[in-house]
């Protein structure tokens, strides 16, 4: 397995994969990896010849008052993960590398952009795209890697593929849970113990959203309203947003059909967790 920080070293390795007739499968991460990117990583090692994992924590998807300072990292641990399961190329750019003085390029999207998170992330999905397009014009993948955890970003990044007429296959990866529920993510680690516990609430109202679905619910607004009651039991929960939404333009609908994304985002103290169902029948 290769490490490399420069685009130019990146871009060398890729000509010859492709030269030499091989597939990539990429995999964009923030790094301080667990087992939700590992199986994004897995899916991508089962279907490419080479697989391709960035770590990268983008400052441009970043507000003023988020964690971009705190944001946890272990290179060498990820390395080790990475090696694992059978990674051929980590690409760890610095800031500078990806956004030199003379940067002055974005990819903006509007419509799914603002809604869900984009209503408190201003900029955030502006930074995503920019920093996803660079990255796949970087790594040139034929097929790449995100997980249904961070839906929002899912349904944008397939946008911005079609829209965009990228080549590049979008391949949805299912959300990686704890054993007691809670989606992994790496600000897990933000989470006291007594934070980890209150954190339950968040998967606890997914899991009850989907049995309400189940059992045959069909009103958006009864749906969100038992989700935002059961949230509020738990004293330490901020509710940010319960809203049920089209799975592809992300705009909120009122009768639940297939397609819907049913999404919430809750901070437990200092630390903002998103989750989200899709209704895939009824
Ligand atoms: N629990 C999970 N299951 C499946 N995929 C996941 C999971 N957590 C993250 N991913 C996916 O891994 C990719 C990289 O995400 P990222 O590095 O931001 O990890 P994260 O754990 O989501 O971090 P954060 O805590 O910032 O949300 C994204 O496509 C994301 O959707
Ligand atoms: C896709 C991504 C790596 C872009 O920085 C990031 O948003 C993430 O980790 O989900
Ligand atoms: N996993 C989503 C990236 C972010 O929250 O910045």
């Amino acid at each position: 397995m290769q490490i490399v920080s420069t685009i130019k070293d990146v871009k060398a390795v890729v000509k010859k994969w492709k030269e030499e007739g091989h597939t990539i499968g990429f995999v964009p991460t923030m790094g301080f990896l667990h087992e939700g990117h590992g199986s994004l990583i897995t899916a991508a090692r089962e279907a490419n010849e080479k697989v391709v994992v960035s770590i990268f924590v983008n400052p441009m998807q970043f507000g003023p008052n988020e964690d971009f300072d705190s944001y946890p990292h272990d290179l060498e641990r990820d390395s080790k993960i990475c090696e694992n399961l059978g990674v051929d190329l980590i690409f760890h750019p610095t800031p500078e590398e990806m956004y030199p003085q003379d940067f002055f390029t974005y990819v903006d999207m509007s419509v799914l952009t603002e809604e869900l998170c984009g209503l408190n992330r201003e900029g955030h999905f502006r930074g995503v795209c920019t920093v996803v397009n660079k990255l796949f014009n970087i790594t040139q993948p034929d097929r790449a890697y995100f997980g249904e955890k961070d839906a929002q970003q899912l349904a944008i990044i397939k946008q911005m593929v079609k829209d965009l007429c990228m080549n590049v296959e979008v391949i949805d990866c299912p959300t990686v849970r704890e054993e007691d529920g809670l989606a992994k993510s790496s600000r897990n680690t933000y989470l006291s113990p007594e934070d980890r516990g209150a954190a339950l609430i968040v998967s606890d109202t997914i899991s009850l959203g989907e049995s309400l679905v189940k059992e045959g619910e069909t009103n958006a607004e009864k749906l969100i309203a038992a989700m935002e009651t059961h949230l509020k039991t738990e004293p330490k929960a901020k509710i940010e947003y319960v809203k049920v939404v089209d799975g592809e333009t992300l705009q909120p609908i009122s009768t639940i059909r297939p397609g819907v994304l049913v999404a919430i985002a809750v901070h437990i103290g200092k630390t903002r967790l998103i989750d989200n169902f899709s209704v895939r029948k009824l």
